[in-house]
């Protein structure tokens, strides 16, 4: 009988590994014989790239690289984050989940069924990793701006997650992407015959509050600590008051977008040179990032000295029936009373346009999933009433953006102070190259996720959301903010994350949810070199499973039993 040794895992078949990794690793002969550099593995990694002309087709590559050289991908992407972000995430994510059950090769993460209740736990017990510091959970029903997707939507998570490790350094067997299969209500999936999910209607808002109940037990029992994030819920509030005090939990699309949103608002908003207390923001879709954002900016208008009423009065949103008004006739959703608006004099405002008009803006938001809802009249208007208005289309994926950053500078002349949710490229306009800003929530979640487990808060307060949106508007070095950026350069943001992480330690310890004790009395120069510290950085894995190879190589011999490969945690 030969000696048991774990199968290897994706990250052992790395061609930057030495004869020696190889054989301790029993990788020897299960791959080409060349020891390669990182620059060769690169190379023959954007070649491929290239070659393929569709972004799903790219997308498809890269997964498959995930899913056998994990810490190769992780060092495309992490030095290429510009090109690869639009690939591995939004856009292309978009359509990723449109047809995840037509392109599925293998799970990616965790399915967990509406039949599974009353034994999630077991299920829970058989994702393969010891140590999962944080998850990203769907429910699949409203992915991006492209609605109820069912277990399709799991691309989110592993799009999400894939992020965390590049642009926070939480290390990939550390991450769980998962997915709830609570049915669906997009019939054309539940009759499609390659559909992979539970071919049921949407369990009731009061089923899965039971299931989403067990769930959080059944996590936080297996791996006490994990963060969990919730994200693309159709309607994330109820879950997010019944958790948010009680497990180490934040929703992405609530306060993650509140929170980056604000971030670049902030610096919007002294650009633009109107004061505070005279701006009027006109938030087209009043939904989960709605109203998250909303909320979020009414803090920062009282922290510039408005009181709650007046900073609420700031704000007008509109949904599919119009103004949100009180005495429109609908019995609005809760998360919409506290912005309704009581000024409007018994007159119903039915479309944008009317609300726009009635309004005259300083900012216009469009979190609305409504492609091309910023219309070239309204764009042009808002050129009219402001020196630089506030535009931000930050619908996902692209082709729900609300305008085009092109139409933006277009129709307002250049003088538009432009976010979107997506990417858009740069483009050049009166001899100058302007580049938009992104106005996602990638830039904080990796942030807040790494300063939360970092710090080892036992929840995620109000102070450390805040923290992370302060943080990444002072992230910004001096070259961006002399070009007007919103936003900093997206290749540096392991640098924002890093930042964002440390506002995120401070508040936790503020507020005293933290439990890291080493770190409490460390000052910052010495909090970030700790930071820093503890990231995964996939440029390194190569020497660093090198010299685990050799310092338990000599005990155990080369075919040892011990693996390599598998860093130690945060
Ligand atoms: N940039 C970023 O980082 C983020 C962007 N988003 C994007 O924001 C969008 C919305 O997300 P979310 O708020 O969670 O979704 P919700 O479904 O919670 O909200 C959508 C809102 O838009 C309104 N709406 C939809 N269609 C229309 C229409 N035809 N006319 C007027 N209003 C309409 C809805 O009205 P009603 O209430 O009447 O149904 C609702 O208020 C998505 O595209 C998502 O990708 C989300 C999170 C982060
Ligand atoms: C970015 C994001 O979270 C969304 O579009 O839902
Ligand atoms: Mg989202």
């Amino acid at each position: 009988m030969t000696a048991a040794h774990p199968p290897p895992a994706t990250g052992d078949y790395d061609t930057s590994h030495s004869t020696a990794v190889r054989r301790y690793n029993h990788t020897y002969g299960l791959v080409p014989p060349a020891v390669e550099s990182l620059e060769t593995q690169e190379a023959r990694c954007l070649k491929q790239i290239a070659r393929r002309e569709k972004p799903i087709d790219k997308y498809l590559y890269l997964s498959g690289l995930r899913n056998t050289n994990v810490h190769l991908f992780y060092r495309l992407v992490t030095r290429h984050l510009k090109d690869m972000a639009p690939l591995i995430y939004t856009p292309t994510v978009g359509e990723a989940c449109l047809e995840w059950s037509n392109n599925y090769v293998q799970p990616e993460g965790m399915y967990i069924s509406y039949a599974d209740r009353g034994h999630i736990a077991s299920v829970v017990q058989n994702w393969p990793e010891p140590n999962v510091q944080i998850t990203v959970v769907t429910d699949g029903s409203r992915i991006l701006g492209l609605g109820d997707l069912g277990i399709n939507g799991m691309g989110i998570p592993v799009g999400k997650l894939a992020l965390y490790v590049a642009c926070s350094g939480i290390r990939p067997e550390a991450t769980l992407p998962l997915t709830l299969d609570l049915g669906t209500g997009n019939k054309e999936y539940r009759e499609d015959p390659l559909y992979m999910g539970s071919r049921r209607d949407k369990v009731t808002a009061e089923e899965e509050a039971e299931f989403l109940d067990e769930l959080m037990v059944a996590l936080t029992e297996k791996w006490p600590g994990i963060v969990i994030q919730f994200e693309d819920f159709k309607n994330p509030f109820p879950a997010l008051e019944r958790y948010q005090g009680k497990y180490t939990c934040f929703n992405d699309d609530i306060q993650g977008t509140g929170a980056v949103i604000l971030g670049g608002i902030v610096s919007a908003v002294r650009q633009s040179g109107t004061a505070v207390k005279d701006q009027r923001a006109v938030f087209f879709g009043a939904g989960s990032a709605g109203v998250g954002v909303a909320k979020q900016i009414v803090e920062y208008f009282m922290r510039e000295g408005l009181t709650e009423d007046e900073a609420r009065k700031c704000f007008w949103l509109v949904d599919t029936k119009g103004l949100v008004t009180n005495d429109r006739g609908d019995k609005l959703a809760e998360h919409k009373v506290y912005f309704s608006r009581d000024d409007n004099e018994g007159k119903q405002y039915k479309t944008l346009e009317e609300v726009v008009d009635h309004v005259q803006p300083t900012i216009l938001m469009g979190l609305s999933t409504m492609g091309g809802a910023f219309t070239p009249d309204m764009l042009t208007k808002m050129a009219k009433w402001n020196d630089r208005p506030i535009i931000f289309p930050l619908s996902n994926p692209s082709s729900k953006s609300e305008c085009t950053f092109e139409d933006a500078i277009k129709y307002t002349n250049g003088k538009c102070l432009f976010a979107s949710g997506s990417p858009f490229d740069d483009l050049e306009y009166n001899g100058k190259i302007l580049t938009p800003g992104q106005g996602n929530n990638m830039y904080v979640f990796p942030g807040i996720g790494l300063g939360t487990i970092l710090s080892q808060a036992t929840t995620i307060t109000q102070t450390m959301i805040y923290a992370s949106a302060t943080s990444l508007s002072h992230s910004l070095l001096p070259n961006e903010t002399s070009q007007g950026w919103l936003y900093p350069e997206i290749g540096r943001i392991r640098d924002v994350s890093v930042v964002v992480a440390m506002g995120v330690i401070r508040a936790a310890q503020k507020a005293g949810v933290d439990r890291e004790q080493s770190i409490k009395g460390m000052g910052d120069e010495e909090l970030e070199k700790w930071v820093r510290a503890k990231m995964y950085d996939p440029m390194e894995e190569t020497e660093r499973v090198e010299k685990e190879v050799k310092t338990f190589g000599m005990s155990n011999g080369v075919n040892g039993t011990a693996k390599a490969g598998r860093g130690s945690h945060l």
